[in-house]
């Protein structure tokens, strides 16, 4: 039996030998490279922090001892240390394991956020917490990457931790790298710590105790530095040099990001196992946006340490100076955007979804009240599914719908994403917004025709029901639509392009027909429905509306298909909902069985 098998969780490596625990270290790199090629997964982090993990729990006594994962896409090794190694035949597939900690899979999982730069902060508060009940036993641990540490929250928190008399321990888990290299001058600061040693280092300087440099590597020379950083009971950084994606060629050779998140491959040539079927909105951006700057010379993109996964390697290679990677640090990206806006340019902000939520307040403060002319490009919009519950980009709609000024688009194909983005890039009299999913784009879907400024993708039959759809669920909309003539239902399904603001042509549309559904990629509270309802009701019109889209809750990992399916976002379940509404409506008496189902709806997503 090899070691790996013999750990059913942390307690076990306390017994081992130094020799055990580099033997361990070897079966779990071999385990990783092999189980993660055919899953797809976060290979190059997990690879780098193999000794990093081992040390912290031969140190450390999870789950008294608290460790926390910042961004959490590391922790593979902590999984498999913590006696979860038989799940990862499903990492990252629906009723699998997470590829983040998970507390409903462990007791020795406490955050899954995934979104970088919040560890010191948790940790900061859990120190707190034991003071305050005279817990004096135990150590909380943040492992905080130094991309993660380009994020200003990781700078409010040891602003908060320095000089305090709490232990708390940080480990800086540096590999140079978020995806590219971390740009910035933190990370200079950090190379000077890597290469100088006795350099006085920032944290030292602000009032933290500083342990390091320490060969990430060296599982002796980590125990030795983590067992101090612990009796030190104060707040210490303990700075581990890592290499991300090291003891596998294909990750150490790839300059482009050591193999940050692989799909699935064939570990002896690296290969993936599937070639990608056609484009992908990323790449139809990225094709553009080179385009549109070859011909606007005022145009410069930024990306919050994202270049590649957003689609901008290809207009950095074209421009390198009109690209700008901010690190991670969406905050300053919005604002900083603002700032060139004023100066004459007009920035194309390039972003996940699920990570703008980070910067609200400077899209509507900084950017939308001073109506400064910012792009926004939100990538991985919608559900994304693999990453779990705080990757999707389900909220975008609903959080950015209240930014006066703001216009926000949603492209149904990869001629409306090209046209869409030409036409907000165009626009200088405030912010636009353009919001797409994660992956291949389909084919074209024409309009039939244009109403006020509305294209009407299908017009057939009597005017009984206007579907709105919204961005890339146009094929669910036209296969509503297809099911529903087949009842006998007459069926005319719009795209407005624009969602925001509302299009007052689809209250006019909405005033001919006996019922409107809207079908959206997007949290229905607060999305496109809910303002279409809105404008709907404000213009006196009382066709009634319903809204199919995202419950209000989070939604597990799982394929994206799977994930919009458990949504109820599929041809046969709207159309279903669809013909009951209009038989209520018809029926007069049902409306308590539809205000039932509405019932049943509302209770699914406090769920
Ligand atoms: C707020 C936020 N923005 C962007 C991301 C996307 N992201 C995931 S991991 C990562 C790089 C993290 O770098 P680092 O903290 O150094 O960890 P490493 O992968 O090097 O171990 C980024 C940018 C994120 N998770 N959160
Ligand atoms: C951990 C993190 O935030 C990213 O690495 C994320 O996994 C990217 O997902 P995509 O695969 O959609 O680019
Ligand atoms: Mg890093």
């Amino acid at each position: 039996m090899s070691l790996l098998d013999q750990v059913d969780g942390p307690a076990r490596l306390r017994g081992m030998t130094a020799d055990q625990l580099t033997e361990l270290a070897a079966e779990i790199r071999a385990f990783l490279i092999e189980r993660v090629s055919a899953t797809g997964g976060h290979l190059g982090p997990n690879l780098g922090v193999v000794e990093l993990t081992i040390a912290l729990h031969t140190v450390f006594e999870s789950p008294r001892d608290r460790l926390l994962w910042d961004t959490g896409h590391q922790s593979y090794v902590h999984k498999l240390l913590t006696g979860r190694r038989a799940g990862f035949e499903r990492l990252r597939k629906g009723g699998g394991l997470s590829g983040y900690p998970s507390p409903a899979e462990s007791e020795h999982d406490l955050v899954e956020n995934s979104h970088a730069s919040t560890a010191v902060s948790y940790a900061d508060g859990l120190a707190r917490a034991d003071a305050y009940a005279g817990r004096t036993d135990r150590s909380v641990v943040a492992v905080i990457g130094d991309g993660a540490m380009t994020g200003g929250m990781a700078w409010e928190a040891v602003n908060n931790v320095s000089g305090a008399d709490r232990p708390l321990v940080i480990v800086l888990n540096d590999n140079e790298r978020s995806y590219a290299l971390t740009p910035g001058g933190v990370a200079g600061h950090f190379g000077d710590l890597r290469s100088r040693g006795s350099a006085h280092s920032v944290f030292e300087q602000v009032g933290l105790a500083y342990i390091g440099p320490v060969d990430g590597h060296d599982i002796a020379a980590l125990q030795e530095a983590l067992r101090r950083a612990r009796d030190l009971r104060m707040p210490v950084v303990v700075h581990a040099v890592t290499e991300k994606g090291r003891g596998f060629v294909h990750t150490e050779d790839n300059e482009l990001d050591r193999g940050h998140a692989v799909k699935p491959m064939d570990p002896a040539t690296g290969r993936p196992l599937s070639s990608s079927s056609g484009t992908s909105f990323t790449a139809v951006f990225g094709e553009r946006i080179t385009e549109i700057a070859e011909r606007r010379e005022d145009v410069v993109a930024v990306t919050a340490a994202m270049l590649e996964p957003v689609g901008l390697l290809g207009m950095q290679k074209r421009f390198p100076e009109r690209v700008i990677d901010v690190g991670i640090a969406e905050q300053h990206a919005v604002t900083m955007a603002a700032g060139m806006s004023m100066g004459g340019v007009h920035p194309v902000v390039a972003i996940y979804s699920t990570f703008v939520n980070r910067a609200l307040d400077q899209v509507l403060m900084d950017v939308a009240l001073h109506r400064r002319a910012v792009t926004f490009v939100l990538d991985r919009s919608g559900v994304t599914g693999d990453d779990g519950p705080s990757h999707n980009g389900v909220w975008d709609m609903s959080v950015l719908q209240v930014v006066p000024n703001l216009r926000i688009a949603a492209p149904r194909d990869a001629t409306r994403l090209g046209e869409l983005l030409e036409e907000a890039v165009a626009w200088e009299d405030g912010p636009t917004l353009v919001r797409f999913p994660k992956g291949a784009v389909g084919g074209d879907v024409p309009a039939e025709a244009v109403f006020s400024g509305v294209d009407v993708l299908r017009r057939s039959g009597p005017l009984d029901v206007l579907i709105v759809s919204v961005g890339v669920l146009a094929g669910v909309a036209l296969g509503v639509a297809d099911a529903l003539r087949e009842q006998g239902i007459g069926v005319t399904v719009v795209d407005p392009r624009w969602v925001a603001p509302v299009n007052p042509g689809l209250a006019d549309m909405a005033r001919r027909h006996r019922l409107v559904a809207t079908v959206e990629d997007n949290s229905r509270t607060g999305g496109v429905g809910a303002t279409t309802a809105q404008a709907v009701q404000d213009a006196g019109v009382t066709t009634p509306v319903r809204s199919f889209g995202v419950p209000r809750r989070f939604l597990d990992h799982g394929s994206r298909a799977d994930v919009l399916s458990l949504c109820g976002l599929t041809v046969q379940d709207i159309s279903l909902s669809v013909s009951e509404a209009l038989a209520a409506i018809d029926g007069g008496s049902e409306d308590g069985e539809w205000d039932g189902e509405l019932a049943r709806m509302s209770t699914a997503e406090e769920k």
